[in-house]
Order: C-alpha cells, then sequence, then structure tokens
C-alpha cells in the first residue's frame, strides 16, 4: 500500500508535495532502472540547485545538465528579480543557449529550479515548452530561500501533462536577497544528501544503478 501511495502519479493533478514517510518497500515496478537512461537538468544561479542535482547525478548516474541562457540575467539581484517578474507578467520565454541532443532516448527527467517569484523561473518555463516529455518519468526538485515552491510544481504537472510525474523534492538553501548565497556544504549538505537518498530509495532508485 505505501508503495502504490508513493506513486500516485501526479499528472495533471494539484500541486506535489515533498512528504516525508517512513521508508520502507521501493515499488516494484521501477526496481529494476538499469536500462533507463537518465537526464538531470536543471537551472541555478547561485549553485544550490546544481548542488542538489550534483547530490541527484552521484546517486543515479546518467545525463547532468545545467541550462544557460543566450542572454544570461545581470549579476545584479533586485534587476534581476524585476526583470523575471516582468517576464512572468508578460510570459516571455528567454532563448535557451543549451541545447539537448536526443531527447528522445531519455526515460526519465530530474528537473530542477529555484524558486523565483514564487513561481517556475522563465528558463525553466522556456526548457519545459521546448522539450517534449511526453511518456517520460519527471521527478522535479527545487531550492528556495525559504517561502517553498511556490506554483512551480504545479507549473511542471501542467507543462508536462502527458509525462509520469513523481514526489518531488524541495528544501531550503540560499536567500540571495540578504546576501547567503551558496548553502548546500557541511551539515547542509550532508541533510540534503540523506533526504534525497530517502526519496530516491523511496521511489525505487538503488544505489549505482
Ligand atoms: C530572481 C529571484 C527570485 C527569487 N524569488 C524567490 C521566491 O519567490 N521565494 C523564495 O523562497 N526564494 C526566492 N529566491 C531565492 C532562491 O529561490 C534561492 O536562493 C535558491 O536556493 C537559489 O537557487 P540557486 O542557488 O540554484 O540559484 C529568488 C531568487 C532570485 C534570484
Amino acid at each position: 500500500m505505501l508503495s502504490s501511495l508513493l506513486f500516485a502519479i501526479m499528472s495533471c493533478s494539484g500541486a506535489v508535495e515533498t512528504t516525508w514517510r517512513d521508508s520502507d518497500t521501493p515499488n516494484t515496478a521501477t526496481d529494476s532502472l538499469k536500462d533507463q537512461e537518465i537526464l538531470i537538468v536543471y537551472h541555478s544561479r547561485t549553485k544550490n540547485t546544481q548542488a542538489v542535482a550534483e547530490i541527484i547525478h552521484r546517486q543515479v548516474g546518467g545525463d547532468l545538465v545545467g541550462l544557460e541562457l543566450e542572454k544570461p540575467y545581470p549579476a545584479h539581484y533586485q534587476t534581476t528579480v524585476d526583470q523575471v517578474a516582468e517576464e512572468n507578467r508578460t510570459g516571455y520565454l528567454p532563448p535557451l543557449k543549451t541545447k539537448i541532443d536526443s531527447m528522445e532516448k531519455y526515460d526519465i527527467v530530474f528537473v530542477g529550479f529555484p524558486t523565483w517569484g514564487m513561481q517556475l523561473p522563465p528558463p525553466m518555463k522556456s526548457f519545459l515548452k521546448q522539450y517534449d516529455l511526453e511518456g517520460k518519468t519527471v521527478i522535479p526538485f527545487n531550492t528556495n530561500a525559504g517561502y517553498g515552491v511556490g506554483s512551480g510544481f504545479e507549473t511542471i504537472n501542467q507543462l508536462c501533462s502527458k509525462s509520469k510525474i513523481l514526489e518531488g523534492y524541495t528544501t531550503k538553501a540560499g536567500i540571495e536577497r540578504d546576501g547567503i548565497h551558496f548553502v548546500i556544504s557541511g551539515e547542509k549538505e550532508e541533510q540534503v544528501t540523506a533526504q534525497v537518498d530517502e526519496l530516491l530509495a523511496k521511489l525505487g532508485f538503488n544505489k549505482q544503478q
């Protein structure tokens, strides 16, 4: 019963919340991921989401890709906040410099992003609009400044309505507004690693696939 709960597919449904339940039996349907092609794609400005992506990568392998833009955001925080607010208001999708070859070969796509303006950042909206993840398993992950994932997981549900979306991961990380940039080191890195390992085990990923 636990495994069926954990594997509730969230496609086109409400928000996927990360809830930490007692870990028991992984779902047998995904016990063997040996033949699955994995992509871990993320957008990261101050490298917190990148650090979570690297932790996932150490556990499950596959290809790790950080999204870069044709025109990077300004270094200045508030200018970026204002630009992102305008992009969210108008629905502007910033063109990606990163190109992903052979998207069709991937079975599982981890999608990582920071919360920006309580939403999915425009670059990740660009990615999900540009690439078709139909039929793939999608696992979202997020870092934020303590206000949570906002509508990010819901937007992934909407933009990946033909994917199987599994339970996501979210954690509080940097607070750039207050000059706190990269925080996933030391104890925090250990905590995130343990939480990610727990979630991946629940989802049926075993070490060294
Ligand atoms: C433009 C911008 C908007 C942000 N908006 C939010 C927000 O609405 N809520 C929140 O909790 N954090 C917000 N943050 C903070 C980031 O989500 C947080 O620092 C995250 O860990 C950064 O991840 P990164 O290091 O991978 O870039 C914002 C950061 C930026 C740059």
